[in-house]
Order: structure tokens, then sequence, then C-alpha cells
């Protein structure tokens, strides 16, 4: 065939699936008027909030799907054409579908048919769309002649996927989805899966992907919930669209502060402290606390009520608090446990004290009853304050007074009365989570930190404040990240353990943070959970990683780094300045800068002066061309190229700087460039230096 035969050729295919695709959208088009009408008539039924929420999904999935509403077709060798979309499609009365999901099982062979694995698929065509037309077709003929790919689906798109310039957003990946990922957005586990693999590898994609998975195939977890944790609300908002560019809408995302409800600061602290903070013992010492604060008298407390004299002694309190103990309910469900017993015990001491006076067998009454036999004022009073009410003929002579009616009565009055209540308070007090992790700690100045909230929740999980949401499913990012205490809180969040976890060992930045997977998770599931890998790095370019080489070897000699997809032929580099240039240098390095989104990572002492020389706020902002930050910050996030400010600072400035400054080196999909006063590291010494 001659090029302009292939051309031809090429065209008539585009206008066949022009047309097929034109159908899909004629398909959605009369869903979506459905969907609108169903919002419209649910508000009208005088707002059921349930079926207008129904609807108004539905609009959004719809709206979800328009842009790239088909991208994948299979053509099987027994004839069939599978088309593969972002949602499934039948027209009516039709058992075939028109689309199928990319989350039905048979659109699973999109992301994983090989030609030494066909599982029945001869060819794949990926179609490309802009707005509703079909703008290009990828085929792939899936026989063992077309071998060789090196593991790779859908190559070509796969490459224009990973180098088109980064806009500020995480985009989905399900056009391109490899299979290794695909392999873990569908893993069969209803319990903790882990996913561990280097810079670029797309495991927050993946992770994500495997949420949209997960609600598509257990649809429970709609009304379960399901969480995503990450690292800071720069993230999150990173992340943000690729759910809903699913068809997702109903994902709560939060970082670890946000957990605490109404904690809007959240105050920065020294890296020591937080470590400190984040250890389990400290779980030890807030039981501990709580524990504290029940203390029997050491000398009996006298109560009035209604005019006769109740006391709390040590021996009852100590022997109440020991009763209440026993059922191990958390500090304010066992407070009630210990009033009642108390209050029974203070009640049967004032029934007994009033029978006595009307019981003794001569018929004479004896303290304080009156010498007839009669009741006293007291007596009267007491009973009366219980609810138990005397007629004339009561008053007459002695007899089992109280039934169990007015038993009842009266502990219930002893329990409203605000002397018995102050001093039953006084042995067992209420307690908020505030409190307890204040007398730990001090009163806070300027709100929690972030390292202070899983102590809030561990003091509410003691305290018995069970206000707190739980979720169906947790997704956790850059859970390297977590300390001891946020794992016990977010395991207390997931009650199922069905989790997604994912992260790098080699990024852990935080010193409480993560050196093993196995002991983190073993306090809390033992050995029952998953772990696969990510393999390859669909962000960084193989000339950065090789700028890594000496880094990881220094520092994490036994992991292989993920092994880039491409290369870029742009070679990292650095340049030294002296330190009082540093901002001056940076800010002529960034004003000259063309190639895409730039992110300047320094060190937090460099933030300031560098935010002033580059004119740009000192907090991160996504939606600028250039975005100054530091590596903890920067965790999670990729621009097109990158500028690292002082290096030897970064690596000095925290325990675990060497994976600062390697999560800082792999966030560029392009350039990477490094300025650093005085001399390099020598971690860094290898990369090309650039003369002034
Ligand atoms: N199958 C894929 N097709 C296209 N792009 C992909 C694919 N997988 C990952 N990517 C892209 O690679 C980049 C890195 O993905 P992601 O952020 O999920 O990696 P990560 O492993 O979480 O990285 P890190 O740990 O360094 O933060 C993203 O831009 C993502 O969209």
């Amino acid at each position: 065939m001659t090029g302009s035969d292939i051309d031809r050729e090429i065209g008539r295919e585009i206008d066949i699936e022009q047309r097929y695709v034109a159908d899909l959208y004629a398909r959605v088009d009369a869903l979506r008027v459905v969907a609108a009408a169903g919002v419209l008539a649910a508000k009208r039924a005088d707002g059921d909030r349930d079926a207008v929420a129904v609807w108004q999904a539905e609009v959004a999935r719809l709206d979800a799907a328009e842009q790239g509403l088909c991208f994948g077709r299979l053509d099987m060798h027994d004839g069939r054409r599978i088309y593969i979309g972002r949602l499934g499609l039948f027209r009516d009365g039709d058992a075939e579908p028109l689309l199928v999901d990319w989350r039905v099982p048979v659109a699973r062979l999109f992301y994983t048919a090989t030609a030494t694995a066909p599982h029945g698929v001869r060819r794949r065509r990926r179609i490309t769309m802009r707005g509703r037309a079909v703008v290009a077709l990828n085929d792939e003929l899936l026989d063992l002649n077309s071998a060789g790919s090196g593991g790779l689906v859908g190559e070509a798109a796969l490459l224009a996927a990973v180098t088109a310039e980064r806009t500020g957003r995480m985009s989905d990946v399900v056009t391109t989805l490899q299979a290794e990922q695909d392999r873990i957005v569908r893993h069969e586990t209803s319990g903790v899966l882990v996913v561990q693999g280097g810079p670029g590898t797309g495991k927050t994609a993946v992770a994500l992907h495997r949420v949209a998975y997960l609600l598509y195939t257990r649809p429970h977890l709609r009304t379960r919930g399901v969480l995503v944790v990450g690292p800071s609300r720069v993230f999150l908002d990173y992340i943000g669209q690729v759910l809903p560019g699913l068809g997702e809408n109903s994902v709560v995302t939060a970082t670890i502060a946000d957990l605490w409800p109404g904690n809007e600061t959240s105050r920065v602290e020294p890296s020591e402290t937080a470590e400190l903070k984040g250890r389990a013992v400290m779980a030890d010492r807030l039981a501990a606390a709580v524990r504290s604060r029940v203390q029997a008298p050491d000398d009996p407390v006298e109560v009035e009520f209604e005019g006769q004299v109740v006391r709390l002694d040590q021996r009852t309190c100590g022997r109440a608090v020991r009763k209440a103990r026993r059922a191990g309910l958390p500090h304010n469900q066992a407070r009630l446990a210990f009033q009642r017993e108390i209050v029974d015990v203070l009640a049967r001491r004032l029934i007994e004290d009033m029978e006595a006076v009307v019981l003794t067998d001569s018929g004479e009454a004896i303290d304080g009853g009156s010498p007839d036999g009669r009741l006293s004022e007291a007596d009267l009073r007491a009973l009366a304050a219980a609810g138990v009410v005397l007629g004339q003929d009561d008053h007459d002579g002695p007899r089992a007074l109280l039934d169990e009616t007015d038993r009842n009565g009266l502990r219930d009055s002893l329990l409203a009365d605000t002397g018995v209540q102050a001093a039953l308070d006084g042995v067992w007090p209420p307690l908020t989570p505030e409190e307890v992790v204040s007398d730990l700690l001090g009163e806070p100045t300027d709100g929690w930190s972030a390292a202070d909230v899983p102590l809030l929740d561990e003091a509410a999980a003691l305290i018995g404040f069970d206000d707190r949401a739980v979720f169906g499913h947790v997704v956790i990012d850059e859970a390297q990240e977590l300390s001891e205490m946020a794992w016990r809180m977010l395991m207390r969040r997931c009650p199922t353990r069905s989790m997604t976890i994912v992260g790098d060992l080699t990024q852990t930045g935080d010193p409480a943070g993560a050196t093993s997977w196995d002991r983190v998770l073993r306090p809390h599931v033992r050995d029952r959970w998953h772990l696969a890998r990510l393999t390859v790095n669909y962000r960084t370019p193989a000339e950065i990683m090789a700028a890594t080489t000496d880094l990881l070897a220094a520092h994490h000699p036994a992991t292989p780094p993920p092994q880039s997809v491409r290369s870029t032929g742009q070679t990292p580099w650095r340049t030294r300045t002296i330190p009082a240039d540093l901002p001056t240098v940076i800010a002529h390095l960034a004003s000259t800068h063309t190639d895409g989104q730039l992110a300047i990572i320094a060190p937090t002492i460099h933030i300031r002066p560098l935010s002033t020389a580059l004119s740009l706020p000192t907090q991160p902002d996504l939606t600028h061309k250039v975005v100054l930050l530091t590596p903890d910050q920067a965790k999670g996030l990729e621009f097109d190229s990158v500028l690292i400010a002082d290096p030897t600072t970064i690596l000095s400035a925290a325990p675990l700087g060497h994976n600062d400054l390697y999560v800082a080196m792999t966030r560029a999909t392009h350039l990477l460039g490094i300025v650093h006063p005085g001399p390099p590291p020598t971690e860094l010494s290898a990369i090309r230096e650039l003369r002034p």
C-alpha cells in the first residue's frame, strides 16, 4: 500500500468509529435527559433527599464520562468486538452492551492481553477523542510477531501521556493503565493491600483507580464510605480530580490533621517533638492519664440530700471503681456504671435508714422518726424526692415502705441531685479528649498540630467519644510518613480493615515514619496483609533516575531504583553559587525558564528569602507556572521541571534528609537542576556541573 492508501484506510476506520461513538453519545444524552427529569421529579416530590442525591450522582456520572467516553476496542478471535469506556451502556432491551465499563472483568483484557498471552484478543485498538470527535486510532495486533514491547501495553499512547506537559492537577490513567498496575487495581483481597513502589511508579494513580474499581464491584462501600488520606491539602487538591473524572464523587479526602473535626489550625512543630508524639508508647501514657483521673477520696465526702446526709467513703468508691472497670468500657461509659454502682449503695443505705425508723418490732420509731411510728419529715422529703407518693393512710403504721419502683425513683433522684453528681464527678469526672491531651502535653497555645491529632483521637477512643466517622475502605497515600499513633487512629477509622496502603520506604521523611511495612502493620493485622510491587517509573526519565544513583546507593543500598519508562536526552545539572547569591541565582533561572511548570524545592530556611526574590507566595500554589515548596510539601506531586536549592541543607535539616532529597529529585518529568551554595554533597558530585 502507498502512503495515501494507508491514510485513506485510516480515514475509513476513523469514520467507522466516529459513527459508533456518535451512537454512544446519543445514548448518554438520552440517559442525561432521564436523569435530569429524575432530579426534578424527586425535588418536586417534596425533597426526597435520597432520591435527589441518587439522580444527581447519575448526572455527575454521565457528565464525568463526557470526555473520553470510549477509549478502546478489543477484537476477539471469535469475532466479537468489545468497546471499552468510562461507563457501561446498553441499547434499550438489548442484553449486549454497546460499551463496557473498564471495571468489568472482560475489560481487563484491554490492560493485560499481550502477544505472548493474548487470551483470545486479536487486536487492541486505542481510540483517541477530542471532545466527541475521534481523532486518532492506534492498533496493536496480538500475534507473536508483534511481541517485544518490553511489557508495556499501548506504548505510544502511554508515552504520549507521560510526556504531556503537567497542568498542576493529576488526571486519570484509565486509558493507559499497565498490566502490573491493573493487577493491583483489581486485587481480590478484601483486607489490607500494601502497594510498595519507587517514585513515579503510579502508586497514587493505582490507589485511586482501585477505589473506583471497588466502588463499582462492591457497591456496599458506597454507603459505608471510602476515605482517602494524603500527606497535605496541596496533595489532595492535586489528586482531587481523578476520582470525579472516573465518575466517583462520594469519596472523603483528608490529611491526618483534618481528621480532628473543627481543627482549623495545623500548628507546625519541630520534627523531634512530632516524632515523640507519634510513638506508640503515647497510647499507654494517655491510657494512664485517663485512669489517673479516677480517684477515690482519701476522706469521706458528705453530701446533703433532701435533708439527709449521704457519705462517699474511700472503700465504697474503690469497690465501685473496680466493679465499673471490670467491663473494660471506655472512661465515660464506665463512669455511668460507676455512678449506678454508687447510687445503688447510697440508695440502699438511705432506705435502710428510713426503714429502720418505721420497722421496729415494738412499733416505735427511732433515729429521727416520730414517736408514734410515723415517718419523720426528713424521710418524707427523701421519699417525695424519690417520687414516692404517700397517701393519708401511709403515714400511719410501720410497714415495708418501698417497692422496686420506689427504689428506682430514689436512685434516679440521687443521680439527678447536683450535690451528689458533683461528689461523683469528684471521683470519676467526665472527660473530653482535649482535656486528656492537655493534661499530658500542656494546653496548646496555637491550636493542635498534625501530630496532636492522633493523640486526641486516641484519647477520644479511651474516653468513648463515638461520634467519629468510620469507613468501609480506607486508602492511605504516602503511608510511609505515618507515625505509630497515626496508624492506630486510621485503624480505628476502618474497623473492617479493608485498606489500600501505598508508599515507598525510600521516601520516608518523617522521623516517626515507617522503615518496614511488617513492623507497621503487625500490631494491627498481624501477617494478614498482601504486598504488591510496582517497578516501572512513569514520571522520572532515566537521566534523572541515574542522577539519584549515588544517593540511593549510599542510603538504601538494597533498593533497586524503578526502571524509567523513557529517557529525554536531557541530563540533570548542578551549579555552585555563594550562599548569599542563592535567591538571585534561583530567581534568574526561574525567569529564564520556558519548559512548562517549574518547581523550586528548597529547605524551610530558604522559603522566605526565595519567596521575596521570586515574588511567590510562601505556601505552594499549584495553579502557578512557578511553584515554591519544601521537600515535605513536594511529596506525591510532580512538575515538568525542578530546581533544587541547597541540597546540603536538605540533607542535614532532618534525620531522614536523604529521603527528602530523593523525593525532591524525583518530582520532575523532564528537567532537573540543582543549585548548591558551596561544594555539592558527595552523593550529588557525579552530576554534570554547569559553570557560570
Ligand atoms: N499507566 C499510566 N499511564 C499514564 N500515566 C501514568 C500511568 N501510571 C502512572 N502514570 C503517571 O505517572 C506519574 C506518577 O504517578 P503517581 O504520582 O501515581 O506515582 P507515585 O508512585 O505515587 O509517585 P511518588 O511516590 O513519587 O509520589 C503521574 O503523572 C501519573 O499520571
